[in-house]
């Protein structure tokens, strides 16, 4: 009792107002300061000098199970910053290895970013190497890409309507396998799209705000997640969200990739998201010279409702069609002139 009543004591009174407290009152304050401060030091120490996780790939090699950056691997190139932490490209300094790496704050992780990912194994979905609790940081491992169709998009301006149909198919296959396995991405966008060498395969990353889907189909969260300009109006409004998040965001990133510039940017000004949760879906974004198949596309991935939006599997099957319409992919999937973003139509 004696204890809790000076922690008591110490939280509502200052050392000076308890001048009334006998004086070994006084000197057990001074023990249960000085003893909280060295078991904080202990603690900070302790975390600080934590390192555990799991690798998956073998080219990662830990020394004594631990996995040090600066003893064990290397940082190269700053990718990426954002607000999640950054991405960098690391090199392994006993294989050699190079691949890429997120380090993100302690406080900021999220256990499904790794639960999600580490049960998908899809060929349009990266690959995760593992991760590493290192101090108050974890960090992501995973396969190196030469950049993102984000990267890309900025660029080139705007992207042909078949290679944005042949990319938009590719997302769609990933999401179908993430669905099916009751994941919800919930920041599908071209700077989550990671691109391969020759421009041709796409490989979604970043589950940093996945969620499970209960049975039903739903997620139990109604926080306000994913970027603005993608977000689905379910999202928006705070409502129950389900796979179909990611439908409407895919199509969001198809109308990124045929205008040049992300929807409703054009017409208002920030914040969207009170906008996205009223205003009817943005068809008057579909652009003018796009054909009929692909503005299809389009109309069954932005239904305001849900349930009556299409299914990764049933939009992969009609982007397909559109793009076959088109002869196929025949624009060049690297380089390729600039094209200037579509202004309001
Ligand atoms: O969620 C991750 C977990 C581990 C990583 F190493 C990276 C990410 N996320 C992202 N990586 C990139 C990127 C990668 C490589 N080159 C350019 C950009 C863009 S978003």
């Amino acid at each position: 009792e004696c204890r809790l009543a000076l922690a008591g004591l110490r939280n509502n009174v200052s050392q000076a107002e308890c001048s009334f407290a006998p004086a070994f009152a006084r000197q057990m304050v001074r023990d249960l300061n000085a003893r909280e401060e060295k078991e904080d030091r202990e603690e900070e120490l302790e975390e600080s000098d934590t390192n555990e996780g799991i690798l998956f790939k073998e080219e990662l090699q830990p020394q004594d199970y631990e996995y040090r950056e600066g003893r064990d691997y290397e940082l190269c190139d700053l990718l990426k910053q954002g607000s999640f932490g950054e991405v960098y490209s690391i090199r392994d300094k006993s294989s050699g290895f190079v691949c890429a790496a997120k380090k993100v704050p302690l406080e900021r992780f999220r256990s499904e970013e790794v639960g999600s990912w580490s049960a998908l194994q899809s060929p349009h979905v990266v690959e995760l190497f593992g991760f590493v609790r290192e101090g108050r940081s974890v960090i992501l491992f995973m396969d190196l890409k030469p950049g993102t169709l984000g990267q890309s998009l900025a660029e080139r301006g705007r992207l042909h309507e078949d290679l944005s149909l042949h990319y938009m198919h590719q997302v769609l296959g990933a999401l179908e396998h993430l669905h099916k396995r009751r994941i919800l991405h919930l920041d599908v966008k071209a700077d989550n799209v990671l691109l391969s060498e020759d421009g041709k395969n796409t490989f979604l990353c970043d589950f940093g705000e996945s969620e499970r889907l209960d049975l039903n189909g739903f997620s139990p969260f109604q926080a306000l997640k994913g970027t603005e300009t993608h977000m689905a109006p379910e999202v928006a409004r705070g409502e129950k969200r389900c796979a179909k998040a990611d439908i409407w965001s895919s199509c969001c990133m198809l109308l990124h990739m045929l205008n040049g510039c992300q929807p409703w940017t054009r017409y208002y000004s920030r914040p969207l998201y009170l906008k996205i949760a009223e205003e009817p879906p943005p068809l008057r974004e579909i652009p003018p010279d796009c054909s009929p198949h692909t503005a299809d596309v389009i109309k069954l991935g932005l239904h305001g409702d849900p349930s009556r939006r299409a299914s990764a599997k049933d939009l992969r099957v009609q982007t397909a069609k559109a793009l076959k319409q088109l002869g196929g992919l025949q624009s060049p999937a690297r380089g390729g002139a600039y094209q200037e973003p579509i202004r309001k139509p």
